[in-house]
């Protein structure tokens, strides 16, 4: 399959090495420093960029007809936008907070322990994120993703990075040095805490997830999630 990557950075070379280990090829390496020129002689396209760039990249991947996959994060207000524009376009389009497959089984069962906890009014739930000093976003997008999963099953109505209201989720939102990205789910009551974690320990199981997605999305039209790429229902 031949491959774009949309962003060439610590994702997009982490990205190329697998796709390269499962016989892909890559035609094109885009950066802030050149333009789409490849990208007409892509099978499917990986955008893993900056915030700003994201939604240039994707609709540049509908107008060309390419499938595109993007991990990028920090720009989901435009989401409906994408959404739309690939309707329109008749296109195939793929959006993952977290491209892992531990942090997709993490999302469901933090949609359960919601579910449970949602009428047990003494726990009081929070998160906690914890990535790279270079990450210009806060909180993460998969922080984002938990968030909303926790506000479908119960009375929380939003996320908040400081002090939170009655119905607001908590999430501290934590930079350390070479972190590759851990988070946590609390619930805390007068007695005790549960807690769910996931903790990644490289970017390898992101870029896995993303060329999988790559290779599923293929000749094929619609919008999707990594719930389908792995049969989550
Ligand atoms: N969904 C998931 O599973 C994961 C998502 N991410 C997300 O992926 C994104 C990238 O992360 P990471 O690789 O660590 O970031 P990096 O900063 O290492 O890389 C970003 C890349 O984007 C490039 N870029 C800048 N402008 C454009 C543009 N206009 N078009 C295309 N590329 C551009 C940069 O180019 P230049 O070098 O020229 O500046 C750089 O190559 C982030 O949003 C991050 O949150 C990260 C890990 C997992
Ligand atoms: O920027 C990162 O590095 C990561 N970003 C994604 C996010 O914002 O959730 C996924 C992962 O945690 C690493």
């Amino acid at each position: 399959m031949k491959i774009a990557l949309l962003g060439y950075g610590k994702m997009g070379k982490e990205i190329e090495k697998i796709a390269l280990e499962r016989g892909h090829e890559i035609v094109l390496k885009k950066t802030e420093e050149n333009d789409f020129n490849g990208l007409e002689n892509a099978d499917v396209a990986i955008d893993f960029s900056i915030p700003t760039a994201a939604t240039e990249n994707i609709s540049t991947c509908f107008n060309y007809n390419i499938p595109v996959v993007s991990g990028t994060t920090g720009w989901l207000e435009q989401y409906d936008e994408m959404v739309v524009l690939c309707n329109e376009k008749n296109g195939a389009f793929l959006y993952g907070s977290n491209f892992s497959v531990g942090v997709n089984l993490f999302f469901e069962l933090n949609a359960y322990l919601a579910k449970l906890m949602a009428n047990i009014k003494e726990y009081n739930v929070s998160m906690e994120e914890i990535h790279h000093t270079q990450k210009l976003d806060a909180p993460s997008g998969t922080a984002i993703s938990l968030a909303d999963g926790i506000i479908a099953a119960t009375d929380y109505t939003n996320w908040t990075l400081e002090n939170p209201s009655e119905n607001q989720i908590h999430i501290d939102a934590k930079r350390i040095e070479d972190v590759p990205g851990t988070h946590s789910v609390f619930y805390k009551s007068a007695v005790d805490e549960i807690e769910i974690k996931h903790t990644a320990f490289s970017r390898q199981g992101f870029a896995l997830g993303a060329v999988v997605a790559a290779e599923w999305i293929k000749g094929k039209k619609g919008i999707f999630s990594m719930k389908d790429v792995l049969n989550l229902g």
